[in-house]
């Protein structure tokens, strides 16, 4: 398994077991060591099946040496858990203990406490309690209790506990994991897309990140003067001219570049993905005299301006982009990155989100026109069904570049279904399908003067799938919007008279939102276009608002449109105190208490 480059820790869970301190005769403490820590030890084992880094390796846990009875032992946890770089904490009891002494006070950490619900001990009274208490010191924790009540020796964990740690786990390791990695720019702003006008701030502040930027003339350095891994470059050339299915030239006969020059930009972009990913994440096989570039950004994620000043002379980044941001590449399956194009860094960090949360590869998208079913009746004489009829219609996801290759649908899952696969279970199978059913057809000369390629493909299964955006809003800061919904697999003739009349020759994927027919942005898929807050989007499989509503929360992020069913919304427990409308109490809960890394 190809392992990340990225520098610094990978964030760890600790775990905490609090109890009641009382000894004498009745040995209240003695009586309940056993339970408290088998808890834990559930938990754990828990987080540890089912919780894994981008880089594919299990999350790590540790537990606190001793029970948590007095502030002493608080105090002794805390230093043991910032020896092991804990990030985030989960708190358990099944009994009642003193709030204040054994909570989590770290204003770093992302909290939970699990309150077992049993009755022969007020395990649920201390999780009230120290709720309170965290809210009251601005700490704000998640709570957990499960809806029914257990026997005090029943050590198994039940499903909406489950759900409810596995949802915090997912979530907390995602957020603590952008902690101290780069976000790499490279270029600049892009054709006036506001996304691309990156906010160091922001990054820093809400995300714990650093922004790192480099001239896009570093890439010409770097292969003017040799300055890449040159067996890399051979390798990646080979498997590129083996694997990959040259599409056709749309442009003009005078415009189209020879089969000499259309070779050398093949050559060029594809070298562009490899300096890309050094620049991304260093490099321990350059000649030594450049020990400086191998270092590389640390990036957690990265965009490419390309438009206009590069694309107008250079061959386009869509190889390149395409590439890095698909599950596999020529050294088989490896953890995705995180290439935007268009420099658009919002839409880059909610890919990056997304593939925290996920461990699967990204689209990035521009939400490019919404296909009412009369427009589509008139257009092809097809009657919408299905997801789309429900949807009041669909909406067309294309942009050149930046959408990753398992989005075509050929990976597939042990019943034969569709599936955009966690990198890790990505086979040799499954490679070879997705580029089997992907073409790089030359760049279109209007908007691509300098040549290079597009890939080329059309998302031809239903899947599930959530799209967001990341937008910033000036005197509000940073905000959410959240679309679950399915790709949706249009018959061939119906989809290609639709996609011919825009750029042909780009990854194509047809989206139908869950709407409900209510006034609002989910009545129907035209009005959550309307209210989409740019032109791009970025999109995972899988239905994750839930897990983005709670990682939100936990950077303080507020969430201003979701289709997400309310019974699956987790924030910290103080969000209540902010009012039962929960949209409104997210935003008032985020303003209060401000970013993470202020
Ligand atoms: C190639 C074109 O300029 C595209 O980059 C443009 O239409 C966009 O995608 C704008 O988001
Ligand atoms: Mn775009």
């Amino acid at each position: 398994m190809a392992k990340s480059r990225l520098v610094g820790s990978y964030p760890v869970i600790g775990i905490r077991p609090t109890i009641d301190g009382r000894r004498g005769a009745l040995d209240v403490r003695g009586s309940l060591e056993e339970q408290t820590m088998n808890m834990a030890k559930s938990a754990a084992k828990l987080f540890e099946e089912n919780l894994r880094y981008s880089n594919g390796e299990p999350v790590k846990v540790v537990i606190a040496d001793t029970t948590i009875g007095r502030v002493g032992e608080s105090a002794a946890c805390a230093d043991k858990f910032r020896k092991e770089g804990v990030d985030i904490t989960l708190t358990v009891t099944p009994c009642w203990c003193y709030g204040a002494e054994t909570m989590d006070m770290d204003p770093q950490t992302i909290k939970a406490v699990w309150g077992f619900n049993g009755t022969e001990r007020p395990g649920a009274v201390y999780l009230a309690s120290v709720l309170a208490t965290h809210a009251q010191k601005g700490l704000p924790a998640f709570g957990i209790y499960g809806h029914d009540v257990q026997e005090a020796d029943d050590t198994s964990i039940p499903a909406d506990v489950e759900e409810k740690l596995l949802r915090f786990g997912r979530a907390a390791v995602a957020a603590a994991s952008m902690r101290g990695k780069s976000y790499l720019q490279i270029g600049s702003v892009t054709m006036g897309i506001g996304g691309s006008i990156i906010d160091s701030d922001f990054i820093e502040s809400y995300l714990g990140m650093r922004v790192e930027s480099v001239d896009e003339v570093e890439i010409i350095r770097r292969m003017t003067e040799g300055i890449y891994d040159h067996a890399e470059f051979e390798k990646a050339l080979k498997w590129a001219k083996e694997t990959c299915k040259i599409g056709w030239d749309k442009n003009p006969e005078e415009l189209q570049f020879s089969p000499e020059k259309k070779e050398e930009q093949f050559e060029f972009v594809v070298k562009m993905a490899v300096i890309i990913k050094e620049l991304m994440n260093g490099c321990d096989n350059l000649d030594p005299a450049f020990s400086e570039e191998a270092i590389g950004h640390n990036a957690l994620a990265a965009g490419f301006q390309g438009q206009r000043q590069w694309t107008d002379f250079y061959p386009n980044g869509d190889f390149a982009e395409a590439m890095l941001n698909t599950s596999f590449d020529w050294n088989g399956a490896r953890e995705p990155y995180i290439l935007a194009t268009e420099n658009d860094v919002l839409n880059g960090l909610g890919m990056m989100f997304m593939k925290l949360l996920t461990n699967r590869a990204q689209i990035f998208a521009d939400v490019r026109t919404y296909w009412s079913p009369e427009a589509v009746k008139k257009a092809t004489g097809y009657d919408l069904e299905g997801v789309a009829k429900e949807a009041g219609g669909f909406l067309h996801l294309i942009n050149s570049g930046a959408a990753c290759l398992d989005a075509n649908g050929e990976a597939k899952d042990e019943n034969g279904n569709a599936v955009m696969k966690q990198w890790w279970d990505i086979t040799e199978e499954d490679q070879k399908a997705i580029m089997e059913n992907t073409e790089w057809c030359m760049a279109d000369n209007g908007y691509f003067r300098g040549g290079g390629y597009s890939s080329r493909y059309e998302t031809k299964a239903q899947m599930p799938a959530t799209m967001i955006r990341l937008n910033l809003v000036k005197g509000l800061g940073p905000v959410l919007q959240i679309a679950e919904g399915w790709t949706v697999a249009l018959p061939a003739e119906v989809s290609d008279k639709l996609w011919k009349r825009t750029d042909y020759t780009w990854p194509c994927t047809w989206f139908a939102p869950r709407c409900d027919g209510k006034e609002g942005p989910f009545k129907t898929a035209y009005d959550v276009m309307n209210n989409w807050g740019a032109n791009h989007g970025a999109i995972s499989y899988g239905h994750i608002g839930a897990d983005l509503i709670t990682m939100c929360s936990m950077l303080r992020i507020p969430v201003s449109m979701h289709n997400v069913p309310e019974k699956d919304i987790y924030r910290p427990a103080a969000w209540n105190a902010f009012g039962m409308d929960k949209e409104g109490a997210d935003f008032r809960a985020c303003k209060n208490y401000g970013p993470l890394y202020k």
